[in-house]
């Protein structure tokens, strides 16, 4: 590792975070927060940081960079990036690796703690009897299915797969493991099921200052659909999902991704010049979603910016930036 070398183990998580080993906004956002920390361990003891608190800095803002590029629509990575950079303090060595290695396990017992909030806060939103359309897999949706189930609520499920990486796979089986009957529909079949569904319920990767939701391709379809059907829809999503550069008018960068997820190498000789595209996320906007659920309570999505505006002030800080 030279200075500014990421160590192994934050190049190892980019690397899953890249390919989606690690997936999901929450989960990625607590590797982004735990690598850190490996980060500051290996370069407390690696000979060019060890002793030189500014390269040990400088060390920090480039794992951080590494993680940061690896993905680009989930804004929980950078805000957990920037929660421990932001508390990373000390004249040594030692007392900077020690107050990255609490930032980190602050973030993620805040985290955790936030998501069963939020839970507890989307699950009055859903009545004993109720079935939710899901789409794909969100661990702050499932914990308000989930949290509603334990406040001993009658929940039934219809499951969209979510092409193409079918993650709705993982949210019909965590929610048979919750007790929850499951039915898994293809995505094109969601319009004729919104008739059988009392609830949407989604995640998202990031919300925008005017309310839009960016979540998995597909939601501001569906949302659309539950809209004309007259089915409530909400969005599940801590405030890590806050994202506080559409504050100052940014808009969030939709990942592409490659073309091997939709279609494999066969095929692919088979089709010849036909173009394919693969964006991984869309934005709902704030007209078609009815509630956003974190767990300092639920918004209506217009007015989801003063909370914004509370948490993050008027704009992002970007400390793995070079000085
Ligand atoms: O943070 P939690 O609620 O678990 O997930 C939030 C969102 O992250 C996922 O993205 P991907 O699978 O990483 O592309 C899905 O779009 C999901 O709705």
């Amino acid at each position: 590792m030279t200075d500014t070398e990421p160590a192994p183990a934050v190049r190892e998580t980019a690397e899953s975070i890249a390919t989606m080993e690690i997936r999901g906004a929450a989960t990625i956002a607590s590797a982004a927060a735990e690598a850190l920390a490996e980060q500051a361990e290996a370069a407390a003891a690696a000979d060019a940081t060890a002793s030189d608190p500014a390269a040990f800095r400088a060390s920090m803002r480039a794992a951080a960079r590494t993680l940061r590029e690896t993905r680009p629509t989930a804004v929980s990575l950078p805000n957990a990036l920037r929660y421990v950079l932001q508390r990373m303090e000390g004249d040594s060595v030692d007392r900077l690796r020690l107050s990255v290695a609490d930032a980190s396990e602050a973030f993620v017992r805040q985290l955790d703690r936030a998501q069963e909030d939020l839970g507890r806060v989307g699950a009055n939103r859903l009545a004993d009897g109720d079935t939710v359309m899901t789409h794909c897999h969100s661990t702050d949706a499932l914990a308000c299915i989930e949290a509603a189930v334990e406040q001993g609520k009658s929940i039934s499920a219809v499951v969209k797969e979510t092409r193409p990486r079918q993650q709705g796979h993982i949210t019909a089986e965590q929610l048979r493991d919750a007790g929850v009957p499951v039915t898994l529909i293809v995505d094109s079949a969601a319009r004729r099921y919104l008739d059988e569904v009392d609830h949407v319920v989604v995640g998202a990767d990031s919300i925008a200052a005017d309310g839009g939701v960016i979540n998995k391709i597909g939601t501001s379809g569906l949302a659309v659909n539950a809209r004309e059907r007259g089915v409530p829809i909400m969005t599940a999503a801590q405030t890590i999902k806050l994202h506080p550069e559409t504050l100052t008018g940014h808009t969030v960068e939709i990942e592409m991704r490659d073309e091997s997820e939709v279609i494999d190498a066969e095929t692919r000789g088979e089709i010849g010049e036909i173009a394919v595209e693969n964006p991984a996320f869309d934005v709902t906007p704030p007209r078609y979603m009815d509630a956003i659920v974190t767990e300092q309570g639920q918004f209506p999505p217009e007015s989801i910016v003063t909370l914004m505006r509370e948490l993050f002030g008027e704009g992002a800080a970007e400390p793995w930036a070079e000085p």
